[in-house]
């Protein structure tokens, strides 16, 4: 644990800039003193489970940096399509256009097989974020995991936030993740409430006095 001068670093485990942005909005009210993973750190998400690769994340980041470390695994499982693409929604293409343009393929092919055997179209899907700290030995200490039921738009909406956000649309809200300021999605999304999760974990593990 840092001295009072020094507040205690925490690494964010992404090179996900839209994450780190998330997670510099989340914890801004925690005197850490939160930082990027280093450049060139890139760790194969070869876990089953979005909990699993964040522990993977988390491990490998805080062994290279000798820091805590902070990790977020997070996914789209779309219910009409058996929950993919879940652990591999970012290998899903190359960019985010690109994922967003297969997934709204792949769920138009599914919503139409479904309209020939006379089912209703389901564009049902959840968001989930799995969180995983570890100590700067790379021990895991701290595991949750967030979730935001939603569904796919079939066209992109609005132009805030990244990745999946124009086209997940959260019913309670009247809007798409992209559409929302980072207050609601800090609330509401699957990200924030993770974090609401962690966060009384995070402060007594890294911010109680010695
Ligand atoms: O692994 P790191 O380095 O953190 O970054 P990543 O982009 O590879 O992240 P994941 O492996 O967790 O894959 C998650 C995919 O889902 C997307 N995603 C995650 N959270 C999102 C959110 O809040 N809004 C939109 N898309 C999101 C993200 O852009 C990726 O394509
Ligand atoms: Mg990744």
């Amino acid at each position: 644990m840092a001295g009072p001068l020094e507040p205690t670093v925490l690494v964010i485990a992404s090179g996900n800039a839209g994450k780190i942005r998330e997670f510099a909005h989340l914890l801004v009210s925690l005197p850490l003193a939160v930082r990027p993973q280093p450049d060139g750190l890139d760790v194969e998400e070869t876990g089953t489970s979005f909990a699993a690769n964040a522990r993977l994340k988390a491990e490998a980041v805080a062994r290279a940096t000798g820091q805590w470390a902070l990790a977020d695994d997070s996914g789209l499982a779309v219910a009409a399509l058996g929950g993919a693409p879940g652990v591999h929604s970012a290998r899903y293409a190359d960019s985010d256009p690109a994922r967003i343009a297969r997934l709204l393929s792949e769920l138009g092919a599914a919503d139409q097989q479904r309209q020939a055997q006379g089912l209703p179209s389901d564009r049902r899907a959840a968001f989930v974020a799995a969180l995983a700290v570890a100590d700067p030995s790379g021990a895991i200490r701290l595991e949750v995991e967030g979730r935001c039921e939603g569904v796919i738009l079939e066209a992109p909406r609005g132009s805030g936030g990244f990745g999946y956000d124009p086209v997940f649309f959260v019913p309670e809200t009247g809007l798409s993740y992209a559409e929302m300021d980072k207050g609601l999605k800090g609330r509401i999304g699957h990200r924030g409430r993770a974090f609401a999760l962690l966060e009384p974990e995070l402060k007594n593990l890294l911010l109680r006095p010695t």
